[in-house]
């Protein structure tokens, strides 16, 4: 009989925190932990939120009654390190050094590898991360960004964009080199990506100010007025960070990051809510349209993936504005926990040599 591996994942996400346990590829546990806006905003960094998510994580696993001693290894979220290939990588101390600063910026994904590290290390076991926020596949077209000191970024919700396109290509009968596919992942921040065989070729930043709006994001504003805000003197450049990513979007126009609030406000009869809420979908659908441009219309499927896919009429707004385009896929959730558990499976079965980040 094959030998059974036990994986701890860790998914720390702008809005929840994901945990799973997983033998070899089978679920034995899984469960996610939602952190509202006023509970994650009190936070200055990303990193002064380690102790806090940290000890959720171990005091479910303990709820659970998982023996940690019985664990192979731990697999965390990837975060902002520099931009890498897709993949399976060891946690080492350069990575840890990146991740604790953050490189490339602060989001929650951050503290999957640090997390992962921490657990790892007091049992003697491996930590890994896979395909990080930053795996960066982009065409050098689209890193022009129309000023040279900025250059466009691959910023994006990896792991499960690369996840659902290969499980999209399968459902279709091909692999995931032989089509081209635009995911949506509509969670706490949005990205939308054109995948052509098997390389994400553009995709907007989805942590700093590029593409739809998200529950907590203000995604691409108008410039102009942006520069003037920073300049008023009312505004640090910590708190215009901050009006961008965190307290923007949902959060700033409806107070809430939580996408099923928003529902029941507009059940409630709140104007303002349905129709911000349609805005976000309608920028979702504009992104999904300027994807199928750089596909040159040669689009197999539209996938729309995240937490906010659970919503059928957000879904249905969506699907109106861009069914002209392909067939659309919805996959609920995310299929972020397996990946992290079939990466960390190649590397100790021996089917892949964890990759080590420079
Ligand atoms: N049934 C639902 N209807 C609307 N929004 C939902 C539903 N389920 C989850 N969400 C929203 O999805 C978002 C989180 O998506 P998720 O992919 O889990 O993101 P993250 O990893 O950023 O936390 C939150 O705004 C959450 O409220
Ligand atoms: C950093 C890009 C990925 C992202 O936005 O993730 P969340 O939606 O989990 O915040």
């Amino acid at each position: 009989m094959s030998e059974i591996f036990r994986i701890l994942t860790i998914n720390p996400g702008s809005t929840s925190t994901k945990i799973a346990i997983f033998d070899n590829e089978k679920p034995v546990m899984e469960t996610t932990l939602r952190h509202p806006a006023e509970e994650i905003n009190k936070y200055e960094k990303i990193f002064d939120q380690y102790e806090f998510r940290k000890n959720v994580i171990l005091e479910t696993l303990n709820e659970n009654g998982i023996n940690l001693t019985k664990l192979s290894a731990v697999v965390g979220r990837g975060g902002l390190l520099k931009p890498i290939q897709g993949g399976t990588y060891k946690v080492t101390d350069k990575m840890l050094e990146d991740l604790k600063v953050g490189v490339l910026g602060e989001h929650a994904s951050n503290l999957g590898g640090i997390i992962a590290n921490e657990i790892a290390k007091q049992l003697n076991i491996p930590a890994f991360i896979v395909d990080p926020v930053v795996v960066d596949e982009m065409d050098d077209v689209a890193r022009i960004s129309g000023m040279p000191e900025i250059e466009r970024k691959s910023i994006f919700h990896a792991l499960n964009q690369k996840a659902v396109a290969r499980r999209a290509a399968k459902e279709m009968g091909k692999s995931y080199q032989e089509v081209n596919i635009i995911v949506a992942h509509l969670g706490g921040g949005i990205s939308v990506g054109a995948h052509h065989m098997g390389r994400v070729i553009d995709v907007n930043n989805a942590l700093d100010g590029e593409g739809p709006f998200s529950p907590e994001r203000t995604g691409g504003l108008p410039v102009g007025d942006l520069a003037k805000m920073c300049f008023s003197g009312k505004y640090t450049l910590d708190d215009i960070k901050k009006k961008i990513k965190g307290k923007g979007g949902l959060v700033a126009y409806l107070g809430t990051n939580d996408g099923r609030e928003v529902v029941k406000m507009i059940e409630e009869g709140n104007k303002e809510a349905e129709l911000v809420y349609q805005a976000m979908a309608y920028q979702v659908a504009k992104e999904i349209g300027s994807c199928a441009a750089v596909l040159k219309g040669k689009v197999d499927a539209i996938v729309l993936t995240g937490g906010i896919a659970y919503d059928k009429t957000f879904v249905k707004w969506i699907q109106n504005r861009v069914e002209f385009i392909a067939p659309v896929i919805i996959y609920p959730g995310e299929d972020e926990m397996i990946a992290l558990a079939e990466g960390g499976l190649r590397v100790l079965r021996g089917e892949e040599e964890a990759k080590i980040y420079e």
